[in-house]
């Protein structure tokens, strides 16, 4: 038979161990407090987050991990350490498409940790204003869905906004009914956010035909509008049933087994290279013959891999595009750079959205 160690000595260890992270936890603070002065002593103003850096320590963590935990789990721990020792100097102000509850406010904390001062804002086009004013050093918006393509509103965005792209972070989207009532019996009206609805389509024609489906701005919007009336409900993630406290009536209700939202951090910084990086450009041609093959020859040529190309209006003619691409690498490695180059000879306008780690956690 295995020695079965006594659970209160078991304990005495977990409380001596608790004793030592504390310990060496706050060593850790103290270290990134004086990183502050030294950064303030060598004139960098402004917020001392470094995307790039987080993201090298996260992803050391994960190779360094033994186990038992998962390198996920290490990571996530290392992750609210980080913010909580950036936090010390002063909370990060960032901006994410309110109000509480939503999916954009979950990415902000699986980006950023908890200490950071998470700014609710009601629109994608406030949130740049947020950070094009200076109001919030970050902001958090969605990009794109598996289920249902991107957001135009962020993309369209980008095409008058100085600001860069910092990094990026996508969430597992589950999507729920919710209410006040026990069951699908009885509910008149369904509410959502469109992108939540379009998620959901199929279930919604299976289980509820014929309830009238009406969008809202955002799902917590829904959620609170589900709390005011019994008769009503709404589909939105679990942390709004708690916020609204409402009833779970179905579970993971998305139509897609692996539907999941990216969501991009903007800002005025521009995070050096870590190795695994990617970059995100805006184009434009002209409506002329043989576009894409002059934006994608300089790509192939230099060995880089497109992620992601996406076409849009450019609302400067009729049938006049431009269109946003992600490619793996930094703008300052070598290959990107050379690409680039060429990429900017061939084209009528090319602007860099901003190089920036890829998701670590
Ligand atoms: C400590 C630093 O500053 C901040 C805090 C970090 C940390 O706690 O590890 C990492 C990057 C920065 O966001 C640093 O630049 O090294």
């Amino acid at each position: 038979m295995t020695n079965i160690i006594p659970l209160s000595e078991l304990r005495t260890q977990i409380d001596a161990i608790d004793q030592q992270i504390l310990q060496l936890i706050n060593q850790r603070a103290k270290c990134a407090l004086e990183v502050a002065r030294t950064k303030q002593a060598e004139g960098e103003t402004g917020s001392f987050y470094r995307p790039d850096r987080e993201a090298q320590v996260l992803r050391r963590i994960k190779e360094l991990n033994p186990g038992p935990l998962s390198d996920d789990a290490a990571a996530h721990l290392f992750r609210e350490v980080m913010s909580a020792c950036l936090a010390l100097e002063k909370p990060l102000e960032v901006a994410y498409l309110g109000p509480q509850g939503t999916f954009t406010q979950q990415a902000t904390f699986k980006h950023f940790g908890h200490a950071v001062k998470d700014v609710p804002v009601p629109t994608i086009h406030e949130i740049f204003q947020a950070v094009e004013t200076g109001h919030c050093q970050f902001g958090v918006v969605p990009v794109e869905n598996s289920t249902e393509g991107v957001i135009a509103h962020t993309l369209d965005r980008f095409m008058d906004s100085p600001l860069k792209i910092c990094g990026e972070v996508e969430i597992r989207v589950h999507q729920n009914l919710l209410g006040k009532m026990d069951g699908l019996i009885g509910i008149s009206e369904v509410f959502s956010h469109q992108q939540s609805l379009a998620q959901c389509r199929q279930w919604l024609n299976t289980y509820l035909p014929g309830v009238t489906v009406t969008a809202v701005s955002s799902n917590a919007e829904a959620a609170r509008l589900a709390s005011l009336d019994h008769g009503k409900a709404a589909i939105a993630g679990l942390v709004a049933a708690e916020l609204y406290d409402l009833n779970i009536i179905e579970k993971n209700i998305e139509d897609e087994a692996n539907n999941t939202t990216r969501f991009i951090i903007i800002g005025a910084q521009q995070p050096a290279s870590t190795g695994l990086d990617k970059t995100s450009i805006l184009v434009s041609t002209g409506n002329q013959s043989g576009a894409l093959h002059r934006i994608l020859g300089p790509f192939a040529e230099y060995g880089i891999s497109m992620v992601h190309i996406e076409s849009r209006p450019s609302r400067q003619g009729l049938w006049d595009y431009v269109f946003f691409i992600d490619i793996e690498g930094h703008r300052d490695d070598d290959a990107v750079a050379k690409a680039l180059k060429v990429l900017q000879n061939n084209v009528k306008m090319l602007k860099i959205l901003g190089s920036y780690p890829k998701a670590v956690i």
